[in-house]
């Protein structure tokens, strides 16, 4: 099964409007990429980076479960779509752990996405301890099944897995651990959405994704593409992870 890469930037709480000259950079260096690229900047930059943005897709980090409301500082999938965006992050460990987001909760927000046509990408991930104690894959399976909604498909959603200790600590997991675990997630969603859709389901590997460890990540049988925080703040560092997964 042949599966486009996707290189995703997920610019978290950083960002100016002045940011809006690394998309452009990267356009310039890039402009006909062969993998997908999704730029998620803070919610109100998504208008100003969606206009011109093709063929690059512009991505929200977080969404409300419900269309609208009295939920104050909160965004909706509907607003996200209206104002550009196409994708958005949910389930990050930030937002887990920031903001006390359980697994249902993750799984309102996916189907709330998909009532606004947005692609969810979905984030699971092991801590240090729950890795040190050999339950990875454990917390990853519990964390897939009530996250993940019935009606996934490969065209509704992104799974990314994070471990929660390589995120901007420049550690990685040895290539090995990350092909383990994503053939794992694979397998696993074959049991419960059938071989179809987990065949052609992009997986991401994120965390401390760099130029130097990119193109070795990406080249892993289960590895789709990228989740990709701090090197996706500049251009001169994501152009090259841009190229690694179009390769
Ligand atoms: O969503 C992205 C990840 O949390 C990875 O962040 P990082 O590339 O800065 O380690």
């Amino acid at each position: 099964m042949m599966r486009r890469k996707i290189a995703a930037g997920n610019w978290k709480m950083n960002g100016t409007r002045a940011s809006r000259a690394v998309l452009d950079a990267l356009k310039a260096a890039h402009p006909d990429p062969g993998c997908e690229v999704v730029i998620c900047p803070p919610a109100p930059l998504i208008p100003l980076l969606a206009d011109g943005a093709a063929p690059y897709a512009i991505g929200g980090q977080d969404c409300h479960a419900q269309p609208s409301g009295a939920h104050t500082g909160d965004v909706s999938a509907e607003t996200l779509a209206d104002c550009g965006a196409s994708h958005v992050i949910l389930g990050h460990s930030e937002r887990r752990a920031d903001h006390g987001e359980s697994d249902a909760v993750v799984r309102a927000k996916t189907e709330a996405a998909w009532r606004a046509g947005l692609v969810a990408i979905v984030c699971v991930g092991e801590t240090e301890s729950e890795r040190d104690a050999g339950r990875a894959l454990d917390v990853i399976r519990t964390q897939l099944d009530g996250s993940l909604p019935d009606g996934m498909t490969a065209a509704n959603t992104v799974i990314a897995y994070e471990p929660v200790w390589a995120i901007g600590t420049g550690r990685t997991p040895t290539l090995p651990e990350i092909a383990e675990v994503h053939a794992a997630i694979r397998a696993h969603l074959t049991a419960r959405f059938g071989d179809p859709v987990a065949n052609a389901l992009r997986i991401l590997y994120g965390g401390s994704v760099k130029p130097g460890n990119a193109a070795q990540i990406f080249a892993l049988a289960d590895v789709d593409g990228g989740l990709v925080g701090g090197a996706s703040l500049k251009a001169e560092d994501f152009g090259p992870i841009i190229a690694a997964a179009s390769a």
